[in-house]
């Protein structure tokens, strides 16, 4: 009649101050197996009614410690609060505050939430959810993503199910040692030496784009030459990907799109692009749904609407990858199989007899979808808010270009390499002050698969007037990891942190703000952090080092007298638009000219 294991488990719930203060024969005999070992040594009556009597006290007394002790997330300040007067009221009744979070357009609401309530705050959290916190405290974000206790935080079951939608089963829709074989199966492609093999290519695409650029400026007759710079970055880094990937030509730049270019750079857009209250209190009940189902819903249902654009991409890709996949395998077993692009790597992880990073057929071509997605926009968007930046900046651009040309000059002719890039100030303060600033994944989702404290770096203050320095969270609870908020903290970055100075960058190490102690580069939250950070961060930077100083090297970049407002729309990765023209896709209009030799 007695539950094994049910004495060990009430010790184990007691806090241990609680534990420390019982006699020990009673803390001995909490600690045992089973309730019937406990009882079959406490043989005379006495024994049994301490026993009793001390369960019955302990269990009051953790009554009373719980209502003494207890933080409840209820009580944690978040918008709704009454303190700046444009979150008030701003919450929707099926998905409380992550429609306002999803839509923000300026990109900086994280850092003003973690402003206004604390640097983690409670978020009205959309039906089917009972407690959401969104959270930029540097401390907390090391706990959950690169501690030893980053397991006990999984990412929202919402998020496997887009990532499954888009790609299949990889390495963004696994956990545990499936996720730890994904990523060894594709970690050996974004080495050092294999990134750094990749500059050539890089270089290539790079030209190509300053020719198509002098031509149109060429063709131009007006003065100042309006391009939309975000568009033929994305031909550019869809173009380099697909070489450095796949070794297959896209055909952006050329104007000549296969099939798949036609599909992929809009397939964001229209998936996540300015979502519905409704669709996110949609996603949030995904939580509930077994995978299967959801699959099923995501491939077959007749649902139409965005789903449509998403199962043609898909299949798209599917069908072209395979392709690719099966050439690449003939070639490698006829002796070709010398290939350094992405997915030779990964095939050869798939031949790898280690069962800890074997993948099989379907999940490379899941890998491959999945990367095509998280490595082609995000830097191209980072390099399109670059130059946004610096389009109104013409003072830091002659600095950079004077640095770019100083480098060349000593290379005499020759093309920069990765070290070369690596060496260059102010392009590389450019860069990380550019990913601080406009970071383009703004918001991850991770749950607590636990119950759990979360260590605070400073002290937050409860509705109740109460400070704490620790949360404790209950299991469930879904926390949006702030990316802007983290990169916007004044504690962490100053007091000029919301705004784009890359000279901080140029000071000492130990001149600037905050510990070093976060995330996967520059102690920014951009590529985030721990097991599941970003795998591509190298590849990422190395390419923005090499457009950047490309474009800058050939281009005058201004912002245009008068025209529309560009806005940061958040469509998973925060992409440039206009203003009432989202359904456009990207749009950067600037004023490019060639630089004064
Ligand atoms: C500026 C460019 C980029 C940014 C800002 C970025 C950002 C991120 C972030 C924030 C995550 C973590 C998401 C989460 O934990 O929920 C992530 C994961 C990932 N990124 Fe990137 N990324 C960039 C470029 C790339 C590139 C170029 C590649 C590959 C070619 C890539 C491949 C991946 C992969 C495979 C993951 C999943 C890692 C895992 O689950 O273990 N990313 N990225």
């Amino acid at each position: 009649m007695f539950t094994d294991g049910l004495l060990p488990s009430l010790a184990s719930r007691l806090p241990s101050e609680l534990v420390s203060l019982l006699p020990s024969n009673v803390s001995d005999a909490l600690s045992r197996t089973t309730l019937e070992q406990f009882f079959s040594n406490t043989s005379d009556k006495s024994n049994l009614s301490l026993a009793l009597t001390t369960l019955l006290s302990l269990t009051v007394a953790r009554y009373t410690y719980k209502r003494l002790t207890d933080i409840s997330l209820a009580d944690v300040r978040g918008p709704g609060d009454g303190v700046n007067d444009e979150d008030v009221g701003g919450a929707s009744w099926m998905a409380g505050d992550i429609p306002t979070l999803f839509t923000d357009t300026t990109g900086t609401l994280g850092a003003r939430w973690a402003d206004a309530y604390g640097a983690v705050c409670k978020l009205r959290a959309q039906i089917g959810t009972k407690n959401a916190l969104l959270v930029s405290d540097p401390a907390a974000l090391r706990h959950i993503m690169q501690s030893e206790h980053a397991e006990k935080y999984i990412r929202a079951p919402e998020w496997y199910a887009m990532a499954d939608l888009l790609a299949g089963e990889c390495i963004g829709s696994v956990e545990g040692d499936v996720h730890r074989r994904h990523r060894k199966g594709i970690r050996p492609a974004f080495g050092v030496p294999e990134t750094r093999a990749l500059l050539p290519v890089f270089n290539g695409v790079a030209n190509k784009l300053c020719e198509k650029w002098d031509t149109l400026i060429s063709l131009d007759t007006s003065e100042a030459p309006i391009l939309n710079v975000a568009e033929w970055i994305s031909k550019a880094a869809l173009d380099a990907f697909g070489e450095v990937a796949l070794d297959y030509q896209f055909g952006g730049l050329d104007n000549t799109p296969t099939e798949l270019a036609q599909a992929m750079p809009t397939v964001l857009l229209e998936t996540f692009g300015t979502p519905s209250p409704g669709q996110l209190a949609a996603l949030s009940l995904l939580q509930y749904v077994p995978m299967g189902l959801i699959r099923w819903i995501l491939n077959s249902a007749p649902v139409g609407g965005r789903l449509d654009h998403v199962r043609n991409t898909n299949n798209v890709s599917q069908r072209i990858l395979l392709e690719l996949i099966e050439d690449r395998k003939r070639m490698m077993k006829e002796g070709g199989g010398g290939k350094r692009d992405i997915m030779s790597h990964i095939l050869r992880a798939g031949l790898n007899e280690d069962p800890t990073a074997k993948l099989s057929d379907d999940e490379i071509v899941a890998e491959l979808r999945f990367l095509l997605l998280a490595g082609q926009e995000t830097s191209a968007n980072t390099l399109a808010w670059a130059l946004f930046e610096l389009s109104s900046r013409p003072h830091i651009q002659s600095e950079l270009r004077a640095e770019i040309r100083d480098a060349r000059e000593k290379k005499a002719g020759k093309e920069f390499t990765a070290q070369d890039l690596q060496a260059l100030p102010l392009l590389n303060a450019i860069i990380k002050e550019t990913l601080r600033f406009d970071p383009v994944i703004q918001n991850m989702f991770r749950e607590a698969a636990v119950d759990d404290v979360l260590p605070l770096s400073e002290p937050i203050k409860l509705k109740s007037g109460k400070v704490i320095s620790d949360l404790p969270i209950p299991k469930g609870t879904k926390l949006y990891i702030s990316v802007a908020g983290y990169n916007m903290l004044p504690s962490v970055w100053g007091p000029d942190a919301q705004t784009w100075n890359p000279h901080r960058w140029l000071k000492q190490e130990d001149e600037r703000e905050g510990s070093n102690t976060l995330g996967m580069y520059a102690n920014l939250m951009t590529f985030s952090a721990g097991n599941k950070g970003c795998i591509g961060w190298r590849f990422a930077v190395l390419q923005l080092q090499n457009l950047l100083a490309e474009l800058m090297d050939r281009f005058e970049f201004v912002e245009p007298k008068s025209g529309p407002k560009v806005v940061r729309a958040n469509c998973m990765s925060t992409q440039p638009m206009i203003k009432g023209e989202y359904e456009k896709g990207a749009q950067l209009p600037l004023v490019v000219k060639r630089a004064a030799a």
